[in-house]
């Protein structure tokens, strides 16, 4: 493997006194797509938040362990939200652009806020990030009409150009094609093919598919747990379903 982007030791997080990730170590790779798979309720939201600190606005919620974001300590006190929010973008399963902003400053916003750009460099910048994002021909003569103009798949395109824009090193992404039709969730997955080239990914995603489609390595989480780690050739070596389905009848067994 070769430089790592995040590296994850001895990982455990809690909400209260509900343990929900125990002992999670892995490594991904930098410029690479990372696939976190498992059934509903394992912990892969938790575990990708916990990357990038979102996890402590749960209410109740605790890690132990060490989280490595490009050699730098997440939970360390040098990293500020600041840097933090710089360092990793995140796209979530519903589309949440701001609808009645327009599709420019939907993508502005974030360097805007962040006093990255203006004027000639901002509209670079944005044009940079809806290309990026697969979007820009068909937005380009609409850049002052609103989001919720844009159907779906538009729409998820559009949040990741918007995480795009304050050039992330890592993009965190939970279940991005989830609330879309085939045809738009292949288009995110050509998105994220093409985007590994230059940064991180990882990716929460119920379909082994996509996973063996975007990801060249990746886990499956059961029960909180790290059950399979590594390529994803290996990972999904035995039939997904067919090791959940197992690891169902063990944990019952063992009930
Ligand atoms: N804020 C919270 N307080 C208490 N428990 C929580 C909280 N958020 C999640 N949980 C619990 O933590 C466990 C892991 O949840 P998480 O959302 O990480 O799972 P997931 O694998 O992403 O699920 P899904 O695939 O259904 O989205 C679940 O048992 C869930 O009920």
């Amino acid at each position: 493997m070769g430089e790592v982007a995040i590296r994850l030791r001895d990982v455990n997080v809690w909400y209260g006194a509900k343990q929900v990730l125990y002992n999670v170590n892995l490594e991904v790779p930098r410029n690479s797509v990372y696939a976190i798979m498992g059934p509903s309720g394992c912990g892969k939201s938790t575990l990708l938040r916990t990357i990038n600190r979102l996890i402590l606005l749960r209410p109740g919620a605790r890690v132990s362990g060490r989280v490595e974001l490009l050699g730098l300590d997440v939970y360390g006190d040098s990293m500020s939200p600041d840097r933090l929010s710089r360092l990793t973008g995140m796209v979530f399963q519903t589309p949440n652009p701001f609808p009645h902003l327009s599709i420019f400053n939907n993508v502005a916003i974030g360097p805007k806020m962040h006093g990255l750009a203006k004027g000639r460099e901002l509209e670079r910048l944005v044009k940079w990030a809806l290309e990026k994002a697969s979007l820009w021909e068909e937005v380009r003569d609409r850049l002052r009409e609103p989001a919720s103009t844009l159907s779906g798949g538009q729409q998820q395109r559009l949040c990741i150009a918007r995480a795009l824009a304050l050039r992330p090193q890592v993009l965190l992404m939970d279940e991005p094609t989830a609330s879309l039709d085939p045809v738009n969730a292949r288009r995110i997955e050509e998105v994220i093919r093409e985007l590994s080239r230059e940064i991180t990914i990882v990716i929460v995603t119920h379909d082994p598919g996509q996973a063996e489609r975007v990801a060249s390595r990746g886990a499956i989480l059961f029960m909180g747990r790290v059950v399979r780690e590594g390529s994803i050739s290996a990972v999904l070596s035995t039939p997904y379903q067919e090791l959940i389905n197992n690891l169902v009848l063990e944990a019952r067994a063992a009930f």
